[in-house]
């Protein structure tokens, strides 16, 4: 997958400004803070936004792609699974997530994390190129590194390109892109991702200490 030049306003405001980048292998994170353009950028590359400038290369039929927000539908929980028009392995998913024992629910009673992971279970079922939109929001801590060690455990397969807020999730990514108004201010391995950096992107003072291979980022009182 492949995004060139792209330009993207919406009105007079640039939203996404001038984006290039290629992702061939393992899981990225695209990273930055509220309104910084991250979620115009993925509904760009899925072909849900008109694009003003540049190019998508995307194969859509390996495409997959989970929404940060979205409806909830009075279905079943096995007919969103299999709605639109893919069908996708999604049963080793549901077991995975321990999905099975709800199969037969319907989905607006799920709670919102049970809702997220039906649809997570979904995108990864249905693509090789996983695109998810805030796949941590609403899951528990433990759901959200079985998420992360499911990432880690496809990624010769699949290719994951997906957004957060928790800046943890650096440490078990391959790849950071990191947006500020629209523009990438840095794409590149997460050791090498600095606090300075950081800071500017949130214009919040962050700082990054690391301890046994790991970072942690505090906020700087
Ligand atoms: N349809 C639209 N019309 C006008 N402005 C929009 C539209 N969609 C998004 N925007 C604006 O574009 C900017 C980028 O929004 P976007 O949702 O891409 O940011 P984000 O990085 O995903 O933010 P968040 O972390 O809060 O979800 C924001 O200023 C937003 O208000």
């Amino acid at each position: 997958m492949m995004v060139k030049g792209l330009r993207v306003k919406f009105g007079n405001k640039i939203v996404i400004d001038n984006i290039t980048f290629e992702l061939k292998e393992g899981v990225t994170l695209l990273l930055g803070p509220n309104g910084s353009g991250k979620t115009t950028l993925l509904r760009s590359i899925i072909g849900m936004v008109k694009l003003d400038e540049g190019e998508v290369s995307v194969d859509l039929e390996k495409l997959s792609y989970s929404p940060s927000e979205f409806f909830s539908p009075s279905m079943k929980i096995w007919e969103v699974l299999t709605a639109g028009r893919k069908r996708g392995n999604y049963d080793r998913y549901v077991k995975l997530l321990g999905l099975d024992k709800l199969m037969q629910r319907d989905f607006s009673t799920l709670s919102s994390g049970e809702k997220r992971l039906v649809l997570i279970a979904k995108a990864l079922g249905e693509g090789n190129l996983v695109i998810m939109d805030e796949p941590f929001s609403n899951l528990d801590f433990a759901n959200k590194f079985k998420i992360i060690a499911i990432m880690s455990q496809l990624k010769n397969e699949k290719l994951f390109l997906i957004t957060a807020h928790e800046l943890e999730v650096i440490n078990y990514v391959d790849r950071v892109i990191l947006l500020k108004n629209g523009r990438i201010i840095y794409d590149g391995k997460p050791k090498d991702l600095s606090d300075e950096l950081l800071s500017f992107a949130y214009n919040y003072k962050i700082k990054r200490v690391d301890l046994n291979g790991k970072f942690f980022f505090t906020p700087e009182f």
